[in-house]
């Protein structure tokens, strides 16, 4: 661990956790003895093959499931308090708009929900469309939007509540390369605005390293923690990162995990 890393607070607490599905005799183990820390205001990627728990470990953090065994502590408190407390904001693969309601209305559900009032929220709500730049569409109805842009929503309404925490389960993978290059970019605007800490769902490489402060590799069948990347992204302009030399060292680098994982080089670097 780096010192700056002893030095924070630990936000999110995986502690030995394993999870089982199905009935004993037919259980299928997606995750094993699955231990890590993420700390406060880190961009953090769960990253491995298709199958190896990644959106598991998501929904076990969200307290969409219950650990088979292992503890989740995230802030101090159990998944559940937190969730109550809408202390965390989640975006999916699929955007999951209300088609009967606008741009604007979509991102002020959960306020409504809550039962504040508009005067309270109504200037927020236009900063947050500012954010995700849609303040010409805010009137819109999401099947008048693009996929990337109603994912824009999606990240605008998880964000509505101000909490801490954003838990995104692979939001850009349906998009194309296009959308998608331009969607992280974004999110690395929203994170440097917002300073949230970022829990991150991808099986691509690039996207993680681009993305991300730390990598967490998951191992497949069952996911296990393989390795952890630290100090991934380096500060600096965004939109020249691709292009440096770091960032393809990071690619290598990770890559490899994978490989050597799988054995698929016999042990090679590539
Ligand atoms: N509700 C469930 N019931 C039974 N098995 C499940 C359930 N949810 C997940 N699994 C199994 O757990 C394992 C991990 O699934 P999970 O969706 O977490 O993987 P993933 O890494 O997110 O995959 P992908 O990248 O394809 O979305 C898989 O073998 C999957 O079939």
């Amino acid at each position: 661990m780096h010192l700056s890393q002893a030095a924070k607070k630990a936000e999110i607490i995986v502690d030995q956790v394993s999870m089982r599905f199905g009935k004993k005799g037919h259980e299928v183990t997606a995750l094993q003895n699955v231990s890590f820390k993420i700390y406060r205001n880190e961009f953090v990627s769960l990253l491995g093959p298709s199958g190896c728990g990644k959106s598991t470990l998501l929904r076990l953090m969200a307290d969409l499931l219950e650990p088979t065994e292992g503890q989740i502590m995230i802030q101090d408190e159990h998944p559940r308090e937190v969730r109550l407390r809408r202390k965390f904001g989640i975006v999916f693969q699929n955007p999951t708009l209300f088609e009967w309601r606008t741009v604007k209305q979509n991102i002020e559900l959960p306020l409504e929900v809550l039962g504040q009032k508009k005067s309270q929220y109504s200037a927020l709500t236009e900063q947050l469309i500012e954010m995700v730049g849609l303040s010409s569409f805010k009137h819109y109805y999401p099947w008048q939007l693009s996929g990337g842009m109603q994912q824009r929503v999606a990240i605008a309404r998880a964000l509505s509540l101000d909490p801490p925490i954003l838990l995104m389960d692979e939001p850009f993978s349906a998009l194309d390369e296009f959308t998608k290059e331009k969607l992280q970019l974004e999110l690395l605007e929203i994170k440097r605005k917002t300073n949230k800490t970022i829990v991150f769902v991808t099986h691509s490489i690039p996207e993680a390293v681009y993305l991300s402060d730390r990598i967490i590799v998951l191992s497949a069948h069952p996911g296990r923690v393989h390795s952890i990347v630290d100090n991934v992204r380096e500060e600096g302009d965004p939109s020249h990162i691709r292009e440096s030399e770091r960032f393809h060292e990071m690619m290598k680098t990770v890559r490899n995990c994978f490989y050597e994982e799988s054995g698929f080089l016999d042990g090679q670097t590539i």
